[in-house]
């Protein structure tokens, strides 16, 4: 963990999460099965939440025509250099280039202008989990940043007023917190400065959480995009005191990076650590046979017996019994892919009736008899959900630091200690100038907004200090 990049690259090799590197295309990598699973259980968590607070699922379509995707003019400037085009279907050349979608603002609001005509039928609330395609030119990483955005769920919603828009961006807010919180991940909450803001929204609130190596992660964005999108398409519709006028938007987003800092929050030397509640596998049981016939027999009957109460008392469970693996092997293989607890039995075991129950999270041992089993494992899970939890977020809470001195903040940035905070004037050239100085990318101000005590100033001109201002070295 001491050179995070690299224990990164080896953990989803080491664990069969993800392929990356090998595929011929720069920024794109497979999920392998293992991996899927981790995914397709994250994936379940944020879609129960999203289904629970009245959002529809849909699918569009991957390819924009170019005129939907330049119709409002700061989206495309945003996104113009990392738009991937198709511009020939077969041999033929396309008489209009399509861009493969870098996110579903422009194609969502179009069709919206056919589906939507009444303030009666908002707030309407849709989401999508997709690929999209950005030509990122910094450095790509696996799942962290992607050309091939994997697992990019957006969410576009529409409102009557810039006030029901507003209250939808403080929805998605605890939506976001809630799928962090059930991951047991870290983060805080920051007001995206001015000049860094998504292209065509008003304001873009995000979560930043810290990975080991002290740089901070945008997990997750949530924007209030006024009536950009809507003015940009023409799109009125009737509004409540009859007059036609342009709704309000919003859009919210997070993608494979949640599945990374799930990783990296959680790791430690030995692999992965998997919170029990998306671990595709809960309780991995290793039989130790030994040689003789007779006794192997034994233990494996046993192991059965122990496999099926478990698996009846609804836990994940996996019996590794390849003859061909010494239990020390199996033992790392398991820790490797962080399965949160594992079994051992031994001919012990089976004639007392009893379980060696090993923890991922702390690598302790217990002892539990048979009769306990479902009991035991159960105490034992929610021992290390909430280990993991609490351990998560003392080593967060360490990587926060508050300061008046911007000497200070530059030191623990530098140093990749997290994220320091100094006191703002609120000046957009004293954000930019701190940037330089911390020699770090501005994160915000915190949401929702704290109040500065008197008399601090700004580090840079003096002047008395509106909020408190986050930097860190980032992703
Ligand atoms: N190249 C990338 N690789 C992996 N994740 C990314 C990449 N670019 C963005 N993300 C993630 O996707 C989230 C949403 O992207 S975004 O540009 O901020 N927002 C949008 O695209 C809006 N349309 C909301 S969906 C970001 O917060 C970040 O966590
Ligand atoms: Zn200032």
């Amino acid at each position: 963990m001491s050179d995070f990049p690299r224990w990164f690259d080896w953990v989803i090799e080491a664990a069969e999460v993800y392929d990356y590197g090998r595929y011929p295309v720069k920024g794109m990598g497979v999920w392998m099965p293992y991996g899927f699973q981790i995914r397709r259980r994250v994936l379940e968590v944020i879609r129960g939440l999203l289904d629970s607070t009245g959002h529809e699922e849909v699918l569009f379509p991957l390819l924009i025509p170019e005129h939907l995707l330049r119709r409002e003019s700061e989206h495309i400037r945003g996104f113009e250099g990392e738009v991937y085009w198709v511009t020939h279907g077969g041999r033929e050349e396309l008489d209009v280039k399509l861009a493969l979608r870098p996110t579903s603002e422009t194609s969502i609001t179009y069709m919206e202008t056919f589906w939507i005509k009444s303030y009666r039928q908002l707030p309407k609330k849709y989401y999508q989990v997709v690929s999209i395609f950005r030509y990122e030119t910094k450095a790509t990483r696996p799942m962290i940043r992607l050309r091939e955005v994997t697992t990019f769920k957006e969410a576009h919603t529409v409102h009557e007023s810039f006030e029901d828009a507003e209250r939808q961006v403080l929805e998605a807010i605890e939506v976001y917190k809630a799928i962090f919180d059930r991951l047991l991940i870290p983060y805080v909450i920051s007001k995206r400065p001015e000049w860094d803001k998504f292209a065509g929204a008003l304001y873009t609130i995000a979560f930043d959480t810290v990975m080991p190596d002290g740089r901070a992660l945008q997990i997750g964005t949530v924007h209030h995009l006024g009536q950009s999108f809507t003015r940009a398409f023409d799109f009125r519709i009737q509004m409540r005191d009859e007059r036609l006028d342009h709704p309000w938007q919003t859009s919210y987003g997070v993608s494979d990076r949640v599945v990374a800092s799930l990783i990296a929050v959680h790791g430690d030397d030995r692999g992965l650590v998997i919170p029990p509640s998306v671990a595709p596998i809960q309780v991995v049981i290793v039989p130790i046979t030994p040689g003789d016939e007779e006794k192997r027999g034994r233990v494996l009957s046993y192991t059965a017996r122990v496999a099926e109460r478990l698996e009846k008392a609804g836990f994940r469970v996996h019996v590794d019994d390849r003859e061909w693996e010494r239990p020390g092997a199996k033992f790392y293989y398991w820790e490797a892919k962080g399965v949160p607890l594992r079994v051992e039995i031994g001919l012990r075991e089976a004639e007392e009736e009893t379980l060696t129950i090993a923890r991922r999270d702390t690598l302790e041992k217990v002892e539990a008899p048979l009769g306990e089993a479902e009991g035991r494992i159960r105490e034992l899970m929610a021992q290390v959900e909430s280990n993991l939890r609490r351990r998560a977020q003392s080593f967060f809470k360490e990587r926060l630091l508050r300061t008046d001195s911007l000497e200070d903040a530059g030191e623990w940035v530098e140093s990749r200690r997290g994220i320091a905070e100094v006191p703002w004037c609120g000046r957009e050239s004293c954000g930019l100038e701190m940037e330089e100085r911390v020699n770090g990318k501005v994160l915000g101000t915190p949401w929702p907004e704290e109040p500065v005590e008197d008399g601090k100033r700004c580090p840079v001109c003096g002047r008395p200090a509106v909020a408190w201002i986050r930097l860190a070295k980032t992703y």
